[in-house]
């Protein structure tokens, strides 16, 4: 079984993955996968970056700048829209070559995919799973944990669907509201009902 994992900014979807991972599922992190196209630096991946936005999106050793491109595309939707285009070709390939090969070997997989309704990614899952955590919660954690101001957290949620409607379309959901073990705990019961289906 492939289970999709998705929920708004900081509810705790990653936190959610390395639970399934140390119960022996499979796991893959579609941010994760984005973030290592940046690393691999592909000369007609960079050039098509800094062909639309300049060496300001580079670090000092000719890498992406993750926070630099991210301030340009969240304060403006055409530029989000645009770096859609150039990666999402590369995600599915590698998301469809990930899922294809844990399906033959029949092994049980997660995948966090943060845009999942957004990008309609429903048909790739056997089930999808939401994680839904209070938004003062979520914003708690991602200003204390991962140093991101509110207004750069209200420009994220401003490009996803509301944390409610995610919860809504889901076919399990996990609530992130309190402790780690709690969230532990959901996810084992979860893993059973699957189980037993
Ligand atoms: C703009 C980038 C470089 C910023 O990097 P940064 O390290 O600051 O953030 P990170 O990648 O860890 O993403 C954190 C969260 O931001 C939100 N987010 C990321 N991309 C998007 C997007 N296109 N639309 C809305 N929210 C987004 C998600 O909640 C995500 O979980 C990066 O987010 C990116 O490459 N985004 C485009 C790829 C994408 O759509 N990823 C989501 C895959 S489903
Ligand atoms: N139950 C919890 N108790 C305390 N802190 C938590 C809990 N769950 C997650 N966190 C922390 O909250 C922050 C956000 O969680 P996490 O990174 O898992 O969210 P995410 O949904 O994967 O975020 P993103 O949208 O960036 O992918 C992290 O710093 C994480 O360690």
């Amino acid at each position: 079984m492939i289970l999709g994992i998705t929920g708004a900014f900081g509810c705790g979807k990653s936190a959610v993955l390395s639970h399934f991972a140390a119960r022996g599922w499979q796991t893959a992190d579609a941010d994760q996968l984005c973030h290592e196209f940046y690393q691999e630096r592909d000369p007609s991946f960079l050039s098509a970056l800094t062909g639309r936005w300049g060496k300001q999106v580079l670090d000092a050793t000719g890498g992406v700048n993750r926070r630099a491109l991210g301030k340009i595309v969240f304060s403006d939707p055409g530029e989000l829209a645009e770096l859609t285009r150039l990666i999402y070709p590369r995600l599915g390939e590698k998301l469809r070559t990930l899922t294809g090969s844990w399906k033959e070997r029949e092994l049980n997989g997660a995948v966090e995919v943060p845009l999942l309704y957004e990008e309609r990614y429903e048909s790739w899952f056997d089930a999808t799973v939401a994680v839904w955590a209070a938004k003062e919660v979520r914003h708690a954690r991602l200003t204390a944990a991962r140093g991101f101001t509110a207004a750069e957290i209200r420009q994220r949620e401003d490009r996803q669907l509301a944390s409610d409607v995610k919860l809504e379309r889901a076919d399990y959901a996990l609530i992130n509201n309190s402790s780690r073990e709690e969230l532990e705990r959901q996810i084992d019961l979860l893993i059973s009902q699957l189980q037993l289906r």
